[in-house]
């Protein structure tokens, strides 16, 4: 660790992780309950625990990109972050908003308070003084970063990562508004929702992979920034009028239909290209690191972030295919491959390269970190098989024959159960993740390689 106040970033990691074993603990409750529908009925509806499953992803995977920054800009700044005291107030913000948004969903409180009780829109649940929190939190956030990087070197990728950051808090400030016209309520919900994955969060994607890249293959500092610049403005030439994939059928003009099957389909290439550069890297580059389970996880995650968000997204983009399959189990399907693979894999890359050298035990425990790696990924890529197939038979009995919702969903049990099994496996890949991060060192480092 090259400057002190990187170590900001420990604490973040560790507050993500802990976010995400209760994420994925909650998947597996409402996976369950798919499998035995009145389990838990009583204590935790199944659209509360769906609620914490979502939101405690999203919180998990912001506060993960706080702790990277924290982590990187230091480096690529070349000087201490602004002021450390601030980044822990940040975050101590954060967590108290979160646990309001836990016990306020849990317990079902303040029902109708417009300050105080949820506010029911997927994704953007979180009663209103959360949000605000969140808003000021975000602030001090973009404050304390940019700061830095004004009175430091300024470099491609913090360039880059700062305007995705930028984007993604500015963007949130759609979720304050929420008209009573159903068609509007959508256009706009989606400028959070869309516009963060498929836009904001590609630029933050793209300089994190960068900074591992420039870390774990030692190629040289002007290769990456072309590529980066490239993967940018192809996300944000298809990604920004891609929306129109969701104003299909939510009452807006006819025009959305081939503009969003048109520039959605061209979102496709920005996640290729990651992944191209993640290899081409590895391959061109000359430093053999010794962190092989940052690799792992980097190379992992422009693979299935192509995979779940550029095919398994193309898969249902064009407006003929998506009359059909709208909100059936594709999209599910969809919705964890690209999670997982863009930006859950992204975290846990970053955080297999920074918790080492934050912890000064470079690197340790990769054989565990790569067995939960291979649990992990393989655990949700057979849910997404499963979950494609019974999409597939759902899209034709329900939206072809015209079979009745309930009736459909009794087919397709036993895909529930396969689910079910291989959420069991990710959950196991997250608990050994964590356990490898967290234990002191098992094996001696490979002799001769350098621990920077
Ligand atoms: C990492 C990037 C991405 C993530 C995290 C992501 C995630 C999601 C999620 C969670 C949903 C469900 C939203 C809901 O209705 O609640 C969704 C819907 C959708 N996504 Fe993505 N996505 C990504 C990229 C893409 C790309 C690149 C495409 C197109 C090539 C795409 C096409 C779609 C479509 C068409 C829907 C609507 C499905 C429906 O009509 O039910 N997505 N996505
Ligand atoms: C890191 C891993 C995971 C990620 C990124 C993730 C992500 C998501 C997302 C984005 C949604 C909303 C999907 C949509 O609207 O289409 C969702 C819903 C759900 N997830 Fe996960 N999830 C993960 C792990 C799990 C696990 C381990 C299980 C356990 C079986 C699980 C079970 C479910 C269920 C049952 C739903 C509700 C689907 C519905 O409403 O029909 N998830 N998850
Ligand atoms: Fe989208």
């Amino acid at each position: 660790m090259k400057y002190e106040s990187q170590k900001i970033a420990l604490a973040y990691m560790g507050v993500a992780l802990g976010l995400f074993l209760i994420q994925v603990v909650m998947g597996l409750v409402i996976g369950w309950i798919y499998v035995s529908p009145n389990f838990l009925s009583e204590l935790l509806p199944f659209n509360i625990g769906r609620m914490l499953h979502t939101n405690a992803l999203v919180v998990w995977l912001i506060t993960g990109f706080f702790g990277a920054a924290y982590f990187l800009v230091p480096e690529e700044a070349e000087r201490e972050i602004h002021s450390v005291k601030l980044a822990y107030l940040q975050l101590i913000i954060m967590v108290v908003g979160t646990l309001g948004a836990v016990i306020t969903y849990t317990f079902n409180l303040f029902e109708g308070n417009i300050l105080l009780g949820k506010e029911g829109r997927e994704f953007l649940e979180q009663p209103l003084w959360v949000k605000a929190g969140i808003v000021v939190a975000a602030l001090m956030f973009l404050y304390n970063v940019t700061m830095t990087v004004l009175k430091g070197r300024k470099t491609a990728i913090t360039n880059i990562l700062l305007l995705g950051l930028w984007g993604l808090a500015l963007l949130f400030l759609f979720a304050f508004y929420n008209p009573s016209n159903l068609a509007l309520d959508k256009q706009y919900w989606w400028y959070v929702v869309h516009l963060w994955v498929e836009g904001v969060w590609e630029l933050i994607m793209a300089s994190i992979l960068a900074y591992l890249m420039l870390k774990l293959t030692g190629v040289d500092r002007e290769v990456v920034e072309k590529w980066l610049y490239v993967i940018v403005a192809a996300a944000l030439f298809s990604g920004i009028l891609g929306t129109g994939h969701h104003y299909y059928w939510i009452g807006t003009p006819a025009y959305w239909q081939w503009i969003g099957s048109i520039f959605s389909s061209l979102e496709i290439i920005p996640f290729f290209a990651m992944m191209a550069f993640a290899f081409v890297m590895v391959w061109k580059g000359r430093r053999d690191h010794p962190n092989k389970a940052a690799l792992l996880w980097s190379l992992g995650c422009a693979t299935l972030a192509f995979f779940g968000a550029g095919v398994w997204g193309f898969l249902h983009t064009l407006h003929g295919v998506n009359y059909y399959t709208h909100g059936t189990q594709i999209t599910a399907a969809h919705g964890h491959l690209a999670f997982f693979g863009a930006y859950v894999s992204l975290n846990l890359a970053i955080m297999s390269y920074a918790m080492p050298i934050m912890r000064g035990r470079d690197p340790y425990n990769q054989v565990l970190n790569m067995a939960s790696f291979w649990l992990m990924a393989g655990g949700m890529t057979f849910m997404t098989f499963t979950l494609t197939f019974a999409g597939t038979v759902q899209t034709h009995m329900q939206r072809v024959l015209g079979d009745g919702f309930m009736d459909v969903q009794e087919q397709l049990w036993v895909f529930y159960v396969m689910r079910f099994g291989s959420g069991v496996a990710v959950v196991l890949g997250a608990a050994l993740f964590i356990y490898a991060l967290a234990m002191p060192r098992r094996e001696v480092i490979a002799a001769g390689a350098p621990a920077e």
